[in-house]
């Protein structure tokens, strides 16, 4: 897709979904995967299962931006990556026009480092959720022997490695990029790296996984305390990217809102934390076997009410709040929900609004009035960021009439063919590009 056209999702409410949907590599999995990747000085790394999205083909763009060579097989969902000619100090640069249309990419400052000796970021973007601060990264890059100055008018951060050495390192709060990025920076740090209240959350795993088969020497992953011991250097391997489990929670939370039966290819239960037992609550039914989770909801009983609040893995995932306060429109009575990890993650609310939802917002609480099925009307409506889209066109699929989201682009950051999957399950979506 060219930068500067209009990407729309036009839905026409009414038809429940049923069938057999494929879920998609995880975005928060690849994109660490892109970075780390880079670290590789010699041979070629194979990614599978990688997801066709924009931050996808924003992180690759980036990746040949500062020397890489990489091809995107679509058809194979696969990513080759050389990595052994980052030998150009003078290519480090992040610049805006790329890296301000996803935070992934913060997810490069490690490979820069190692690789070139420095790194300077033109301005980091991801989704519009308000305050967003990178200040554990640079600091433990800092704490880690790296010299970290910030140009605060111009949005501009740089980083000279100097001589990297493990160092005893800690999150405020366990951040997910912030775990990912600190084990990278000491990966080829000599020295023992510790990194005290570590995030949790599946992709994490997956990332520590790839990283220990490139060599990495990382121990303790899952149990918010982890050590790294330096290694010389790093190996390119072959690697599956897990299945995206905000992906698969979107789907099932569809399953529920339409009433429908749906199977979903490569999605586990576990991986949905918190997310699976509230949505049972709500009357959502899951049954896994093997590599396929099916879900339903039974038509005949309304959905009901539920308290959620957002916290990390395994929490209620942020990522999937804002498909949950689109289902709980549907439900019978008052839902709570608290949002803990962003401050403007509720401009969805608004935007239900308009289609004839009941939302009251008070700071980083919502209730939803929750109302029967046929009370929402489809209209116009704006997404603010990759989830509020998706819970647009959730909220579309049981509405009245027509419902517009734009801008799709959002939505195509992190949904792979998500109009054709829909249709593929019976939905009337369609992904229109143009003026
Ligand atoms: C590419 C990727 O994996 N994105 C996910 C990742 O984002 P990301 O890794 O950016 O989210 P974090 O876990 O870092 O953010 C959690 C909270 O910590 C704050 N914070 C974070 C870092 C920092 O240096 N300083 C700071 O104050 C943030 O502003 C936010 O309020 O986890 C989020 C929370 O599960 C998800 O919504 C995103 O989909
Ligand atoms: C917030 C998200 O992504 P990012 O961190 O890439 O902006 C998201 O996936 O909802």
């Amino acid at each position: 897709m060219s930068m500067g056209q209009e990407v729309r999702y036009r839905v026409r409410g009414g038809r429940p979904l049923n069938g057999t949907v494929f879920i998609q590599g995880a975005k928060n999995a690849v994109l660490p995967m892109i970075g780390a990747a880079l670290l590789a000085a010699k041979g070629r790394t194979v990614l599978r299962n990688v997801p066709i999205i924009e931050d996808v083909h924003r992180a690759l763009e980036l990746a040949e931006h500062i020397g890489a060579k990489v091809e995107f097989h679509e058809t194979e969902r696969t990513v080759v990556i050389d990595a052994s000619q980052l030998d150009d100090p003078a290519r480090a640069v992040l610049p805006a026009d790329i890296a301000a249309r996803f935070r992934g990419s913060v997810l490069f400052v490690p490979a820069l480092m190692h690789r070139m000796g420095q790194a300077r970021i033109e301005g980091v973007g991801g989704c519009n959720l308000g305050s967003r601060k990178l200040d554990f990264h640079y600091r433990g890059f800092a704490r880690l022997g790296a010299e970290v100055t910030e140009d605060e008018e111009r949005n501009h951060i740089s980083v000279k490695a100097g001589n990297l050495k493990g160092g005893h390192l800690y999150l405020d709060t366990p951040s997910h990029t912030g775990t990912e990025n600190l084990i990278m920076a000491a990966v080829l740090a000599p020295g023992t790296t510790v990194i005290e209240h570590a995030a949790l959350e599946p992709e994490v795993l997956d990332v520590i996984e790839f990283l220990t088969r490139m060599g990495a020497k990382i121990s303790g992953g899952g149990t918010g305390f982890i050590t790294v011991e330096g290694v010389k250097e790093l190996t390119a391997v072959e690697h599956t990217i897990m299945s995206d489990r905000i992906d698969a929670g979107v789907f099932a939370m569809m399953a529920a809102a339409t009433g429908g039966e749906v199977s979903l290819v490569g999605a586990h239960l576990e991986h949905l934390g918190v997310a699976r037992w509230k949505l049972e609550q709500m009357g959502v039914e899951f049954a896994q076997q093997g590599a396929v989770l099916h879900v339903r909801r039974d038509p005949g009983s309304p959905l009901r009410p539920i308290n959620a609040v957002t916290s990390p893995y395994p929490g209620f995932a942020t990522d999937l709040q804002s498909p949950l306060m689109a289902l709980a429109t549907l439900a019978t009575g008052e839902s709570y929900l608290h949002e803990a990890i962003y401050d403007g993650r509720f401009a969805l609310a608004d935007e239900l609004n308009k289609m004839g939802a009941k939302i009251e917002v008070d700071g980083t609480r919502a209730i939803v009035h929750g109302t029967a099925e046929t009370a929402l009307r489809g209209t116009d409506v704006v997404a603010h960021d990759l989830r509020t889209g998706a819970a647009l066109v959730l909220a579309g699929l049981v509405a009245e009439g027509e419902t517009v989201v734009a801008p799709g682009y959002l939505v195509d950051r992190g949904h792979a063919q998500f109009a054709s999957r829909l249709a593929a399950l019976g939905a009337d979506v369609h992904r229109e590009v143009g003026a």
